[in-house]
């Protein structure tokens, strides 16, 4: 078996590794009948959005939730990691009976992002004429994304969205629902996301999307035929190594790991300290699970989010939301941070006051403080 080098971790076969094949489970799939028209020009075919589904579904559809992944998430809210699931769910505490979207009372809907790999039709998946997307998969905004996920709602027979709820590239596709779809969404919670990419995040994807690319691997995106394990790994691993820093907080890995070395190796003779160990494990557990494909097309996606593009600028926007909206900031934040949320929440009419997540653990607390998160949602749903 191939091995991330160090790390013992899988490196996924190159191809037919992400975004194809049918693995056991609760996973489904959705099929576009026709090509996705871009907003970019031009039109994806063959579009398939795969999704899970929690509790059922009420007979006039008014209980259903709509629950949006980040970057590298994918359809797996709940659930233990098992095949085509690489990771256990990653909102574990959120979902599931008794808890705050208890799936006796609602039909959780999570769909894989489109332009993913775990399902969802992205750069690793076939064309209709059976050769890889590749670096021929078009530029997807979040736009583009949502008005895939608004096919699966019709699919499924909802009509309106009791709640829908996403944290960071999830937040901007919920914000997006919200404001194209008003009448389709009676509840909005967004956590850790902005109105539109700054420059700063713009600015931490292009290095990240230049590491990718920049890897002899990558083919200008087309690797997935290049053999089992062959990709732009190292690429990846750095892109990942970058954006984790930024998911985290200085003082919590001051905290944490301080100048440590790394058990037994000495970083004066070329070993390496804790933060880069704890660093190198973050890479080579996604290089394991993710397609560097989609990596990018889903940066530059997030790189494309403005909400107010086309539309008269932000403040118009947002001001076409009519959900019941709670709006959360993390407190440590330095990727998306506090004064972000705070220009939604004051600029969405119908929001409450902006709402803060107390954690150390900066971006990745939307992740991580469900508790707090729970909080939110039983506040949004028990009005
Ligand atoms: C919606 C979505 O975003 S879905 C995708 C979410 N999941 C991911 O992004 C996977 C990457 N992980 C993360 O982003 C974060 O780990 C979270 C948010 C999921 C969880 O955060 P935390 O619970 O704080 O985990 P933390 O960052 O401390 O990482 C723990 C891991 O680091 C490892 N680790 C800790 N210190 C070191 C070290 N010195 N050297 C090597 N590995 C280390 C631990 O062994 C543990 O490994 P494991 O996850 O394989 O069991
Ligand atoms: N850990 C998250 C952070 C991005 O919000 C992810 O990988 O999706």
């Amino acid at each position: 078996m191939n091995t991330t080098p160090g790390t013992g971790v899988p490196l996924p076969p190159a191809s037919g590794a992400w975004g194809e094949g049918d693995p056991p489970g609760r996973r489904q799939w959705h099929m576009w009948e026709k090509p996705l028209p871009l907003e970019a020009g031009g039109e994806l075919p063959g579009v398939r959005l795969a999704y899970e589904t929690w509790g059922q579904l009420t007979p006039d559809g008014s209980n259903a939730v709509l629950v949006l992944h980040a970057l590298t998430g994918d359809s797996h809210v709940i659930g233990p990691a098992g095949p085509g699931h690489p990771t256990p769910g990653w909102w574990e505490g959120l979902v599931g009976p008794g808890r705050a979207l208890d799936t006796d009372r609602w039909f959780v809907v999570a769909p894989n992002v489109l332009g993913g790999c775990q399902g969802s039709t992205g750069p690793s998946s076939r064309r209709p004429d059976g050769r890889h997307w590749g670096g021929d998969f078009p530029l997807l905004t979040q736009r583009d994304q949502v008005a895939a996920e608004v096919d699966l709602a019709d699919a499924l027979g909802i009509g309106r969205w009791a709640l829908v709820i996403g944290g960071s590239m999830g937040g901007m596709r919920a914000l997006e629902w919200a404001v194209s779809h008003p009448e389709r969404t009676e509840a909005l919670l967004l956590l850790a996301c902005p109105a539109a990419a700054s420059a700063e995040q713009i600015a931490w994807a292009d290095i990240q999307l230049h590491a990718i690319r920049s890897d002899p691997h990558w083919h200008g995106g087309d690797y997935h035929d290049a053999g089992p394990g062959r990709g732009p790994h190292a690429g990846l691993g750095l892109a990942r190594r970058l954006a984790h820093v930024t998911y985290r907080s200085e003082p919590e890995l001051q905290a944490r790991f301080g100048r440590t070395p790394q058990h037994t190796e000495d970083p004066w003779r070329g070993g390496r300290y804790q933060v880069g160990s704890y660093l190198d494990h973050h890479a080579a557990k996604l290089v394991g699970r993710f397609d560097a494909g989609s990596y990018v097309v889903l940066s530059e996606a997030m790189n494309t989010h403005d909400i107010g593009r086309g539309r008269g600028g932000t403040r118009a926007a947002l001001r076409r939301v009519t959900a019941r909206t709670l709006v959360a900031a993390v407190d440590s934040d330095r990727l998306y941070p506090p004064v972000q949320q705070a220009e939604l929440a004051a600029g969405i009419p119908s929001a409450d006051r902006l709402r803060v997540v107390r954690s150390p653990y900066g971006h990745d607390g939307f992740l991580i403080e469900t508790d707090q998160v729970a909080a939110l949602v039983r506040e949004l749903t028990s009005s």
